[in-house]
């Protein structure tokens, strides 16, 4: 199970301070969409220079021109970019194409993807899957709560068997039970980046993802 840092709502200077304080307890780092509307491309390539052996995510929410976005986000050192799974398909099929000529990864973003675009979306094979509750939905609800939400929106993904990322308010008190979901990636944002020690809430979650793996494992 990964941790993607997402990084958001902050100047590009303290996204650069933060990663280099939590990126021993990361794997992914994830250049926000707000930075990327805010700095634009230079966000991305600031972020891979800083940090070249990183798995780099460029969450810029693909929702048509494709092949011009993800040019874009594979040529300034993206390792993955995101699109919307509500998206028409060829926008879909054109960043998986794109991606796949720069030997890249495509994630899928299910926020507010209608039933029947989900299964039409199962049919692809090289990607991650990204179920997401918003940034509006935690901020106009209960933080928690919303994370809570996400084991049920989950199980319109059963049986599907595909790479699935699962983000929106996640934090120490909601990852116990979204973790029995077995996701390969957990974004989380604000839990590690407005902690008040980030390294130290990064490195708790990380020990706590490596213990319950290892009580797994014990088990089986
Ligand atoms: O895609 C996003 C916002 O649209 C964020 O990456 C995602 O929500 C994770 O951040 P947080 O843990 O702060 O919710």
């Amino acid at each position: 199970m990964k941790i993607q840092l997402a990084l958001d709502r902050m100047t590009m200077e303290e996204a650069i301070q933060i990663t280099g304080q939590v990126q021993p307890f990361v794997d992914w780092i994830e250049v926000g969409t707000s930075l990327i509307k805010e700095f634009g491309m230079d966000s991305v390539r600031a972020l891979r220079s800083r940090f070249p052996d990183k798995c780099l995510v460029a969450d810029v929410k693909t929702f048509d021109n494709a092949a011009y976005e993800f040019d874009m986000c594979f040529s300034a050192g993206a390792d993955v970019a995101t699109v919307m799974g509500a998206a028409p398909l060829v926008t879909i099929e054109t960043c998986i194409e794109v991606a796949a000529k720069h030997g890249k990864q495509v994630m899928i973003d299910l926020l507010h993807t209608p039933e029947a675009q989900l299964q039409a979306l199962a049919t692809y094979e090289e990607v991650v899957f990204c179920v997401h509750v918003s940034k509006d939905e935690q901020e106009k609800r209960d933080r928690q709560q919303s994370a809570d939400q996400l084991p049920h929106m989950l199980k319109r993904f059963d049986g599907r068997k595909k790479k699935l990322a699962l983000a929106g308010g996640i934090n120490l008190d909601s990852l116990p039970s979204l973790i029995r979901a077995r996701p390969d990636i957990l974004i989380i944002g604000t839990a590690i980046t407005r902690a008040t020690d980030p390294a130290d809430a990064a490195r708790t979650i990380q020990e706590f993802l490596n213990s319950s793996q290892k009580g797994e494992n014990s088990h089986a």
